[in-house]
């Protein structure tokens, strides 16, 4: 160990320990925390669970305390919230005290220049930013994304059976951090999800999944981003006293900083392209040529810098904008297409469900057109697959980490400020008062015929079916975008497209991995099938018409629309 590693892990020892002597004095003297399960000095709980993969412990610890219990990684107090109940009391009824979020170092203050929305305190630049967002995400403006959503997943079936057997016959390897092979037919789905945020942000679509560095930027930004994110990646995440060290001592500084000019040669190139297309009268799409048009019109034309101004608008100057539209590109993409392909892996894993789904398709559709948004009512068991799938594997499967930013009491357990609460997504939805038999896959409990359709995923707490959106202040602005482009591809799939799993040669079962298996799941904040093979063909000769003559429609759309037609 070299003297400067020496000194750095000496200093964290002395701080670490001063840390611990002060917590846990506090801890005694207020009492009546949640009860959790027993830790060892200064770690705390840390070594009992894995921190990127924490659901399968949350919810051994939710049967065994209760509906809410309490943990400490580290310095850190964690409070769990295993019930719908508990979650919309504290998340919800109480949302003005627990809508902050955890005080990430290195991954908000350095990597992201403190400018990344799903990062932020509940603050007045958060407020800002929703409030923007709001303008192009609550229920009537999201519907102004219809016509893309329907046009990109036309794009998508005819990609999905060009793709073919590829997925079967090319042997692909996932990257160290869950790199998705750009062939793998993963690769398709993810075109459409990022060209939909790309084309609600700045009004450009990505008109092919191969050869596409900006398509794949967008991903690498997410992982170098989750990587930062990680607990326990840094101490000074953990040990804010460190952050005082100077730079010679702070080696994570520079890293930190290395990658916030690494993202901003994607998100502040995204917005330098966009304004200057605006000042050569370039015609230009999307909610931050809108933005920047009003600002301008504001007379706030040029605006650098972070924050907002500090008039009544509260006008984004330009690195916020640009991590605003980059939280809408990265909260957007991954999450969608990752209930996509968990579709797709519980549908070949329970044939019956996905042959009522086709059944309901022909009876209801036919094959001379393609579904459609209007037809989601008559579609009471294809709704119920999704349902059920989001409750299974919900993408955020331990939630995101909110913040208490005051002392509370509840049911007279105290909860500190700054300890951090979640919402136990997995945990809710395993809950069997809430849910019979959950580990089972059964859209049956979701299935009715009769009642108009709802999909009942919040905001409002009372008979919600799923918590994958999370809870009050911070709930998901993108859901109803979500669940629209979720709708539609997988209506669209189900209805034309053919997909199977390759055959084992001596058996002739389906090779699927294990749903039940946790190895099968990528880990981290979002938890999605690992790569798996999957081949797809048209369901039939007319189905397979269809979907040609739609993609040729679709070019001229694009060729009218003004945007790039597709490419293979
Ligand atoms: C199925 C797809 C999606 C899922 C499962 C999902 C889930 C979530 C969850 C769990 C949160 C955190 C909620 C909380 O802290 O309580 C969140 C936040 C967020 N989502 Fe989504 N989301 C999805 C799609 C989208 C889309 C399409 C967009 C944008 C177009 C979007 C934009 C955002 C943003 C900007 C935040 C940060 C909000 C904040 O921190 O205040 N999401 N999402």
């Amino acid at each position: 160990m070299d003297v400067l590693s020496r000194e750095s892990a000496l200093l964290a020892g002395i701080a670490v320990f001063t840390l611990y002597l002060l917590h846990s004095v506090r801890a005694r003297r207020k009492g009546g925390l949640p009860p959790g399960p027993p830790g060892i000095p200064i770690l705390g709980n840390l070594l009992q669970l894995n921190p990127l993969r924490p659901h399968p412990t949350y919810l051994k610890w939710a049967q065994k305390y209760g509906p809410i219990f309490s943990i400490k990684l580290g310095m850190q107090r964690v409070i769990v919230l295993n019930t719908a109940e508990v979650a919309d009391e504290l998340l919800v009824t109480r949302s003005k005290l627990y809508s902050s979020r955890p005080d990430l170092h290195v991954a908000s203050d350095l990597v992201s220049d403190g400018q990344r929305m799903v990062l932020m305190a509940n603050n007045r630049e958060l407020k800002i930013a929703r409030r923007t967002l709001q303008g192009i995400l609550s229920p009537g403006p999201s519907k102004k994304m219809r016509n893309m959503q329907d046009l990109e997943s036309r794009v998508l079936l005819h990609d999905l059976v060009a793709h073919g057997d590829s997925s079967l016959t090319e042997t692909f390897t996932e990257g160290p951090h869950g790199e998705v092979p750009e062939r793998h037919w993963f690769s398709v789905f993810r075109r459409y999800t990022t060209t939909i945020v790309m084309s609600l942000s700045y009004g450009q679509r990505m008109n092919r999944f191969l050869d596409n560095p900006d398509l794949h930027k967008v991903y690498e930004a997410m992982s170098v981003f989750m990587h930062a994110s990680e607990p326990g990646n840094y101490l000074a995440d953990v040990f804010p006293i460190l952050r005082r060290l100077p730079d010679m001592l702070a080696p994570w500084r520079k890293e930190g900083r290395r990658m916030h000019e690494w993202e901003m040669g994607l998100w502040g190139k995204l917005l330098d392209e966009c304004s200057s297309d605006i000042a050569k009268g370039i015609a230009r799409t999307g909610f931050v040529s809108d933005y920047l048009r009003a600002r301008a019109e504001a007379g706030l034309g040029d605006l650098p810098g972070n924050g907002a101004t500090e008039d009544g608008v509260g006008w984004m100057r330009d690195k916020f904008l640009a991590y605003t539209a980059a939280s809408v590109l990265e909260a957007g993409s991954d999450s969608s297409s990752t209930v996509m392909f968990s579709f797709i892996l519980f549908m070949l894993t329970n044939p019956a469900a996905l042959q009522r789904a086709r059944e309901e398709m022909d009876r209801v559709i036919g094959p001379d057109r393609m579904p459609g948004w209007e037809d989601e009512d008559r579609l009471p068991w294809l709704v119920a697959c999704i349902k059920e799938t989001l409750r299974v594997r919900p993408p955020f499967i331990s939630g995101l980490p909110h913040v208490a930013e005051e002392d509370d009491v509840y049911k007279g357990y105290f909860i500190h400020k700054g300890s951090m609460v979640i919402g136990n997504v997995h945990g809710i939805h395993m809950d069997p008062a809430r849910y019979p038999n959950p580990s089972v896959f059964d859209p049956e409990r979701f299935y009715n015929a009769d009642s108009g359709l709802q999909w009942n995923s919040g905001p409002d707490s009372q008979n919600r079916a799923n918590y994958v959106f999370g809870w009050g202040r911070r709930f998901c602005i993108g859901k109803h975008l979500a669940e629209a482009s979720v709708f539609i591809v997988l209506a669209r799939l189900v209805w034309g497209v053919d997909f199977y799993a390759p055959a084992d040669s001596r058996t002739g079962m389906p090779i699927l991995p294990d749903v039940k298996d946790e190895a099968s799941w990528t880990d981290g904040l979002v938890s999605a099938p690992k790569i798996f093979s999957v081949g797809f063909r048209p369901r039939s000769e007319k189905h397979a018409e269809v979907i040609r003559r739609s993609y040729v429609d679709v070019q001229a759309e694009w060729e009218a629309l003004g945007q790039p037609v597709d490419m293979q």
